[in-house]
């Protein structure tokens, strides 16, 4: 279907709201009012430059406060919808969008509402124009889409339809199956917001939180199938009031915007892109560093090996289990300082995995980083995290792990070997990694929770609040069905941020997390010492022997529970931007010990230098 976006939901000027929307592939644009009247251009420039970018000017909005009101007030309405005709005739746009009145001045009349509605479509109708009017959920007396409609159907005027708006409909708890009973024609117009499901003012929670569908609770997709049955015909388009769009960066909003639509089209059976191949497993995950020293030595501690190093480029390849980690000390590490730069993700089909990528409008890397890499399919997140599809156990693909070569005097290694699955290591050995915690800059949460699920097929959590000492750190897991690969998205306290708020790190799997966490202190490891009165807490709180309560503490190991098992955990010291959690899951646990993360954090801010 042909797609559409308010100017309203996209940062900048008209200019760079019009542009980002053209690159982002929509068809058309609605025209908030505001951003004509503060655009230098005029709307015979607006039209010119929306016909340059190929969009079609589909809506402009909004008219308020035109009906139920005395005679006089009528009059004037209308002469300000004149006046508004000949600018949507100048600018090339045959609908506007009245919204249900919220003036004091409005009676609870709908005979009158629907008279002055067909005055005002008669008037529309000598201009060319159409009229769709909408219930806003905070209307003074019309709030809901039936009311709406019923207004609509009573005045029997053919310029006059409704526009029927996702977030006024469902945030008011209304049955969106009622939809069908309007005839498509009718209409006009489709506006879709998703939002969290909060329990708020639904006036604010319209204006601030919107956000693009498949990032909140309600169930678009299922509102979109009852406006396709009903015959609807038009644009799908995306108005969206959100704090943080408005001050994000537009390009990339738009793309994340397009994306949503996508997937949307995807679930209501209206498109039909490439099927999402879902991850297997963690291939590896790449840190760079502009010195391996500090890391190699905690990887060392942590009980790795590092068994290979790239034919080419200043990487080495460090394995434990199937747990492997790239230590990449080339040019990037300059930049960015050490940082989680890559993902491996074992793909069954790699390529299919990249074509599903592409069709989402995640932008695919080229496929040989190097002249001397084997072809990889891979696309870059969000964040600038470089997702790699691989296949480390195919006979017919080619192997990330050829373009290693073993090291020297290290023992044999295990990669390219076949798969055995996680053999259990009582003695504390890591076999895999857990999850990955990425931070996410903090203008891209929602993005970030929307292309993981919908390029990578995942499931996503539900996002939870975490008190750090100096803000509140937000998280969300997105997660393969069998939990086969974990990634943690979070967001940190505040846009200036410090490092800190930016942490990312690698959660590494252990059947003992004691003997893990023995070992790597025997080794020479630095463990982040836990505050004692968390200890007095957890025993105030769980019934553990004495002996058991002082190993945590004094290996600094935390502990969370939940109605399918146990969580124990305990983590390095940090190296830039980056740390290593040892984890042991027990039973079917879920989580990722969020109780725990203020301790964890507050530690970690008490390690920092004070600066
Ligand atoms: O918040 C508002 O005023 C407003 C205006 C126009 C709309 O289409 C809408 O959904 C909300
Ligand atoms: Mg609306």
């Amino acid at each position: 279907m042909r797609t559409s976006i308010a100017t309203v939901s996209l940062s900048g000027s008209l200019t760079e709201k019009l542009t980002a929307a053209s690159r982002a592939g929509f068809d058309g644009v609605e025209i908030f009012e505001n951003d004509l009247l503060a655009s230098p251009l005029t709307p015979e420039e607006i039209r010119a430059r929306c016909a340059d970018l190929g969009l079609t000017i589909d809506l402009y909005q909004p008219m308020r406060d035109i009906e139920a009101v005395p005679s006089d007030e009528f009059d004037r309405n209308l002469r300000r919808a004149e006046h508004k005709f000949r600018l949507m005739r100048r600018l090339g746009a045959d609908t506007v969008l009245v919204c249900s009145s919220v003036s004091p001045l409005a009676v609870d009349d709908d005979e009158l509402a629907a008279r002055q509605l067909r005055r005002l479509a008669e008037l529309a109708q000598d201009f060319g124009i159409r009229v769709a009017y909408e219930a806003l959920a905070w209307g003074r007396h019309v709030s809901t889409y039936d009311h709406a409609w019923s207004i609509v159907e009573q005045a029997g005027h053919p310029a006059l339809g409704t526009c029927l708006d996702s977030f006024h409909i469902l945030a008011r708890g209304s049955d969106p199956k009622g939809i069908e009973d309007i005839p498509g024609e009718k209409i006009f117009f489709l506006q879709l917001a998703d939002a969290p499901l909060m329990a708020m003012d639904v006036l604010q929670w319209s204006r601030h939180y919107r956000c693009f569908p498949g990032q909140g609770g309600f169930d678009i997709a299922g509102l979109v199938g009852h406006v396709i049955r009903a015959g609807y015909q038009g644009p799908l388009s995306l108005e969206v009031f959100n704090d943080v769009f408005r001050q994000a960066e537009a390009g990339p909003t738009a793309v994340d915007a397009q994306r949503s639509l996508l997937v949307l089209q995807e679930a209501a059976g209206l498109a039909e892109p490439p099927a999402p191949v879902v991850p297997s497993g963690i291939a590896f995950a790449e840190l760079v560093t502009p010195d391996a020293e500090p890391v190699s030595a905690i990887l060392e501690a942590l009980g790795f090996t590092r068994t290979a190093r790239h034919r080419g480029k200043p990487v080495d390849l460090w394995q434990q289990g199937e747990a492997r980690v790239l230590l990449n000390t080339g040019p990037a590490a300059r930049r960015d300082g050490t940082s989680l730069a890559a993902i491996g993700l074992e793909s069954p089909d790699p390529a299919g995995a990249a074509r599903r990528a592409e069709a989402l409008l995640a932008p695919v890397l080229p496929r040989r980083r190097a002249p001397e890499d084997a072809p990889l399919d891979a696309v870059a997140a969000p964040d600038g995290t470089e997702l790699f599809f691989c296949a480390t156990d195919s006979s017919e693909l080619p192997h990330w792990t050829s373009d290693f070569e073993p090291a020297e005097h290290q023992p044999p290694t295990h990669h390219g070997a076949r798969r055995t699955g996680h053999k259990p290591s009582p003695d504390g050995g890591v076999h895999h990694i857990d999850h990955l915690a990425l931070t996410q800059p903090w203008h891209q949460f929602d993005e970030a929770a929307l292309f993981h699920r919908s390029v990578l097929g995942f499931g996503a959590q539900e996002s939870v609040d975490v008190a750090d000492p100096y803000g509140l750190l937000r998280s969300r897991a997105v997660t393969s069905a069998d939990g086969s690969v974990r990634i943690a998205l979070g967001v940190g306290p505040a846009p200036t941020a410090d490092e800190g708020g930016r942490a990312q790190h690698i959660a590494l799997a252990t059947d003992d997390v004691v003997t893990a966490a023995r070992r790597f202190r025997a080794a020479g490891g630095r463990l982040l010492p836990m505050p004692p009165n968390y200890y007095d807490d957890l025993a105030a709180r769980y019934e553990f022997t004495d002996d058991e309560l002082e190993t945590y503490r004094e290996l600094g190991i935390l502990y969370d529970r939940d109605a399918d098992g146990e969580f124990r955990h305990c983590y390095t010291e940090t190296v830039d931007r980056v740390f290593f959690e040892l984890v042991q899951r027990d039973g079917g646990y879920r989580g990722y010990g969020a109780p725990n993360a203020p301790v964890r954090l507050a530690a970690q801010h008490a390690r920092r230098p004070v600066g």
